[in-house]
């Protein structure tokens, strides 16, 4: 374990298994899961360092954000500081991978954006050209589990080229789906209708779930909370130019 103190942070920083070459991963710690996106990071070979200034992000070789309330931490990075600075990175190519809210945070446009008291809709830092739709899968099924396909895994380093893919398991909690997405961006996964979905309008098509386009990842789901580091580790070889 090293620790390593960037300029005027106060984040802690860890290696990971990956050794000297591993690339150095931030995980915004605004709000949100924070510890467990660090240790999915950690499992799939990164360091790790938690970030909350300008500074630190200087430090990153990507970042990750995590899974919360997007309204709360988009507000909180524009308190921090953190919000102009993130999307003049993004802009330039930087790696960012967002889960359920962090899915929010890097859409450009939301259906059904939040107001606050003030009447101040909620924003974005933009950079996926996607649609989302917050909160969508609606009551029946507002928290749930299923096994998914997903693009993308075949290559990875801990992948047997010889063995099919296993699916990811992937938890849902108030979970966003893309509605629209531009054409940059890949689709990774997607949940097919449910067979016993009783609100059947809503759940009648696939609905995607996890895209890409170019060094930015964003999942619906919470792949960091049930030991899957697969999707991590995806991340880790954007970062490295290796996928
Ligand atoms: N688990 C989550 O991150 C939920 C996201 C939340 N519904 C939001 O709008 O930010």
């Amino acid at each position: 374990m090293t620790e390593i103190t960037a300029p005027g942070s106060t984040g802690l920083v860890s290696a990971g298994s990956g050794g000297s070459a591993a690339p150095l991963v931030g995980v915004l710690a605004l709000q949100g899961g924070v510890r467990e996106h660090i240790r999915a990071l950690e499992a799939a070979g990164a360091r790790t360092m938690l970030v909350r200034r300008p500074a630190e992000l200087e430090a990153v070789d990507g970042l990750v954000l995590p899974g919360g309330e997007s309204t709360t931490i988009d507000k909180l990075m524009r308190l921090f500081g953190m919000a102009d600075p993130l999307k003049a990175k993004i802009a330039a190519g930087f790696p960012v991978y967002g889960s359920c809210a962090g899915l929010i945070l890097l859409a450009d446009r939301i259906t059904d954006p939040a107001v606050d008291a003030a009447g101040e809709p909620q924003q974005t830092l933009g950079g996926l050209d996607i649609v989302v739709r917050r909160n969508a899968f609606g009551r029946q099924r507002e928290s749930f589990e299923t096994e998914l396909a997903f693009e993308g895994l075949q290559a990875l380093p801990s992948q047997d080229p010889g063995q099919p893919v296993a699916g990811v398991h992937a938890v849902f909690i108030r979970a966003p789906w893309v509605e629209k997405v531009g054409s940059t961006v890949q689709v990774l996964a997607q949940v097919t209708p449910a067979e016993s979905a009783s609100e059947a309008e809503k759940d009648s098509v696939a609905r995607i779930v996890a895209v890409r386009s170019g060094k930015l990842l964003a999942t619906s789901f919470h792949p960091e909370v049930t030991g899957e580091s697969r999707i991590h580790e995806l991340f880790i070889q954007m970062i490295r130019g290796d996928a």
